[in-house]
């Protein structure tokens, strides 16, 4: 890695991210009682490729159950997999073609993409269409999405989209897709975790969340939080595609950055500790699991 700008490189501690209810208010804050549906915003999934469906359902059932408005899932397929979601037909399902169409009538406000998304050239398409159309909505990149901007002929133009773009952008790497994002391997990214979480920011001027155990989140400007939250129940097939979801949901409800995206790491950490102690995990945990709990915290949270 090279070398950080003095911004960065000068950035305090990490704030411990422990007491989620006092330290993230607005997730927990009572809804109005004139509340309806539009009030609690739109998120647009965007991903799952043929055999990765599951991640797209994932992030949106995640999206839905913590309060979402409306959720929309766009598969990079080219028709939906399924007509509905049998377990949560409250989602609305649609070819990703068909999704990012229809977006502007749609009152999208905020987009998760890239859990599933696979690495056609669909895949690439849709993705740049996505980034190229600079929308003014909160956009949180997982997954195969951050392996697209890892690709050395499309990072100075995707790079350049989230630079100048005019509303967050989250990157939520796990540690292998971190490396591949800052051109080292998998073992320099853990010999410094803060470091490469700072560099990531700095380099794509944008959130970064730095997956793994005590994970760790950075602001644009180099704040810098590390999470007290989870267990190794997490380590299974479709928790990131959850958390994706997660902090795409409180986005799109209008939650600020600084609330939304570390609050959702701690959430997602503290469903896992809940189902813990609840006799569920961590062997076997399943990220269906998780997003329950996280619901169930998000209505309940610990005193
Ligand atoms: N039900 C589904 O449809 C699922 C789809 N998924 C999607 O599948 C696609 C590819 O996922 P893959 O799992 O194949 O590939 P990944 O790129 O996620 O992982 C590849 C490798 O990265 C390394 N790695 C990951 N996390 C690490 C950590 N915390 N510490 C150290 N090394 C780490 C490991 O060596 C791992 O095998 C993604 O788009 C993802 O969204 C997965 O989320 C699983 C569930
Ligand atoms: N040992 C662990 N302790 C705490 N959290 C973990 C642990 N292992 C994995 N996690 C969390 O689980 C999630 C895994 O995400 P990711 O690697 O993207 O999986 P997937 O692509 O299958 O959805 C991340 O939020 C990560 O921080």
């Amino acid at each position: 890695m090279s070398s950080l700008p003095a911004r960065i490189a000068s950035a305090r501690q990490p704030v411990p991210l422990q007491d989620g209810l006092s330290l993230f208010p607005a997730l927990f804050a009572p809804r109005s009682a004139l509340s309806h549906k539009g009030s609690h915003g739109s998120l647009a999934v965007l991903g799952g490729a043929a055999g990765m469906s599951g991640a797209v359902l994932l992030a949106a059932r995640a999206a839905l159950l913590m309060g979402t408005g409306k959720v929309f899932a766009g598969f990079c397929q080219t028709v939906s997999p399924l007509p509905c979601d049998p377990q949560h037909p409250e989602l609305m399902l649609h070819a990703a073609d068909a999704l990012l169409e229809a977006a502007g009538s749609l009152g999208i406000s905020a987009w998760t993409a890239g859990c599933g998304l696979g690495r056609s050239d669909m895949a690439e398409r849709l993705l740049h269409q996505l980034l190229g159309s600079q929308p003014m909505q909160p956009i949180v990149l997982d997954a195969d999405g951050l392996r697209w901007l890892a690709e050395p002929a499309h990072r100075p133009f995707w790079r350049s989209c989230l630079t100048q773009a005019g509303a967050p952008r989250v990157l939520t790497p796990h540690p292998g897709e971190a490396a591949a994002l800052l051109d080292t391997d998998i073992a320099g990214i853990q010999a410094d975790r803060p470091r490469a979480v700072m560099h990531l920011a700095q380099r794509y001027d944008c959130w970064a969340v730095l997956k793994g155990a005590g994970t760790l989140v950075c602001a644009p400007d180099g704040r810098l939080w590390q999470n007290g939250s989870g267990n190794p129940g997490l380590a299974s097939g479709g928790t990131g595609d959850v958390l994706a979801g997660m902090i795409g949901s409180f986005l799109a409800q209008g939650v600020p950055p600084e609330q939304a995206i570390p609050g959702a790491v701690w959430l997602h950490g503290a469903a896992a500790d809940y189902l813990v102690a609840h006799g569920t995990g961590p062997k076997g945990m399943t990220a269906s699991e998780v997003i329950l709990a996280a619901r169930t915290l998000l209505n309940h949270p610990p005193a």
